[in-house]
Parts: C-alpha cells; sequence; structure tokens
C-alpha cells in the first residue's frame, strides 16, 4: 500500500528526519511514536507531499508519489487527519461533513452516512458548530470527514491527543472497524504506546529523526518501544 525507502527531509536546508523506511501493508497500522520533537509530524507531512523528500522514495499502491502534489495524494486515495482535530469552527458539523461529500456526488452521500454510522454520537451533534464540539467530538468529525474522501490509507497524527479516556475508546473502536471492514490502511502517530500498539501491526520509534527502534504491534512490544523512547 505505502512504502517509504531511505526518506529524508525537513525545512529550509535542516534535515529532521533521516533515512526512515516503513511499509504500511493493506488494512492494517503502522504506529509513528517517540518523544516530542522526534520528527514523525514532519515525517507524515512529506507522506502528504507537504514538504519536499530530500533523499529517498515514497510509494503508493504501486506508483512512485515521491513528487505528486498534495491534491493528487489525495485523489488517489491518501487522507490526512493533521494534529489538533481541525475543522470549520463556524460551520455545523453536518456543513462540515457535506462540504466534503458535496465532492464526491452519490458515494460522498453514501460514505457521509457510512462515516456517520462509525461515529453514532455525532448523529446528535451535526447541527452544532464544529468550533463548539468537545475535543474528542472535533476529532471524530475530523476522521469522519477523511472517511468521506473515500481513502485506501489514512494518515492520522495524534488522533488521542488531549481526549478523554473513554473517547479514546470509541475512537480506537472506529479506526479498527475501518481496518476491518473497509480494507482502509493507517499510518498513525502517537506518543500513548499502549493505545498505538493495540491497533498497530507494525511500529518504528524516531529519536531526533532516525528510527531507533522498530517491531510487531501487540501488547508484547510495549517495554521494547518504551525502552527505545526512553535512550
Ligand atoms: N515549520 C518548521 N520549521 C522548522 N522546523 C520545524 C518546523 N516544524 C517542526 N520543526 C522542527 O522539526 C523537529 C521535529 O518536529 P515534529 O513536529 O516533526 O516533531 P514531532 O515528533 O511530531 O513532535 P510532537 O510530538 O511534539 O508533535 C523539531 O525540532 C521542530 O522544532
Amino acid at each position: 500500500m505505502l512504502q517509504l525507502d531511505s526518506v529524508t527531509c525537513g525545512y529550509g536546508r535542516v534535515s529532521v528526519v533521516f533515512d526512515v523506511s516503513l511499509q504500511v501493508p493493506d488494512a492494517q497500522m503502522v504506529a509513528v511514536l517517540g518523544n516530542n520533537g522526534a520528527g514523525k509530524t514532519t515525517l507524515l507531512r512529506a507522506v502528504m507531499g507537504l514538504l519536499p523528500v530530500r533523499t529517498g522514495t515514497i510509494t503508493f499502491d504501486g506508483t512512485n508519489i515521491t513528487k505528486m502534489p498534495t491534491n493528487k495524494r489525495v485523489r488517489r486515495g491518501i487522507a490526512y487527519v493533521p494534529q489538533g482535530q481541525q475543522s470549520f469552527g463556524q460551520l455545523t458539523a453536518r456543513e462540515n461533513l457535506k462540504l466534503i461529500a458535496d465532492h464526491h456526488g452519490a458515494a460522498g452521500a453514501r460514505r457521509m452516512a457510512e462515516a456517520l454510522d462509525l461515529f453514532p454520537a455525532l448523529r446528535d451533534l451535526l447541527g452544532r458548530r464544529a468550533g463548539l464540539l468537545s475535543g474528542g467530538q472535533r476529532q471524530q468529525l475530523a476522521i469522519a470527514r477523511a472517511l468521506i474522501t473515500g481513502p485506501q490509507l489514512i494518515v492520522l497524527d495524534e488522533p488521542t491527543e488531549g481526549i478523554q479516556p473513554n473517547v479514546v475508546a470509541e475512537i480506537q473502536a472506529a479506526i479498527s472497524t475501518m481496518m476491518t471492514e473497509s480494507g482502509i490502511s493507517v499510518l498513525m502517530v502517537e506518543q500513548h504506546v499502549g493505545y498505538a500498539l493495540e491497533m498497530a501491526s507494525e511500529f518504528i520509534v524516531l529519536a531526533s529523526g532516525r528510527v531507533v527502534s522498530t517491531g510487531q504491534g501487540g501488547a508484547d512490544a510495549v517495554e521494547q518501544a518504551r525502552a527505545a523512547m526512553a535512550l
């Protein structure tokens, strides 16, 4: 699905991420772990084409997308949910969803209904301005918006940041469902190691922009990942 080979990227002349390789298989999740400033968001931005890749290649569904503009990546089936539960705060939740759905015709309407099935709590909030929703509700709205584009891969940046544990569990369930039932792949940045490794089939740990540990997901990997983050 998605493959990164020795990707190096950064800002201006300064490289921040060095020589990162990873592979996200179909309908599975790879978790990108690491402490603050490790380069996790920077890596995701490169995957989305929001930052140029200095060296290395990014391949999606068999196509080299390393130099492809962001809008084309989105059209090919990569959706991005950045950190911070972004949405149009003045618009209602429904308007936020319809804004995307209307671009996709009948498929958009169908996927909007499916997204609301995945996040049933949003149904009662459709008339509320997005800016008035809680952080957890806004995160659900942001993921729902991404789903309406009909992605094959969702790139999620810290979906649990600042969110109450009960809503975290709802989001986790929804992410698992979209992988198992819709076959969507996920590349997810997380600081909560246990949470990420419950869902991920593989993980990488970044420190100062370099991969310092990799392995398979699952509870057994938590110690290994935490130890790598403590270095
Ligand atoms: N726009 C920018 N211009 C220059 N440097 C930046 C920019 N954004 C981030 N950086 C730097 O790149 C490094 C990696 O930042 P990045 O946001 O990728 O880390 P992160 O692992 O996602 O951290 P966090 O968990 O805090 O979100 C940091 O040293 C940061 O200061």
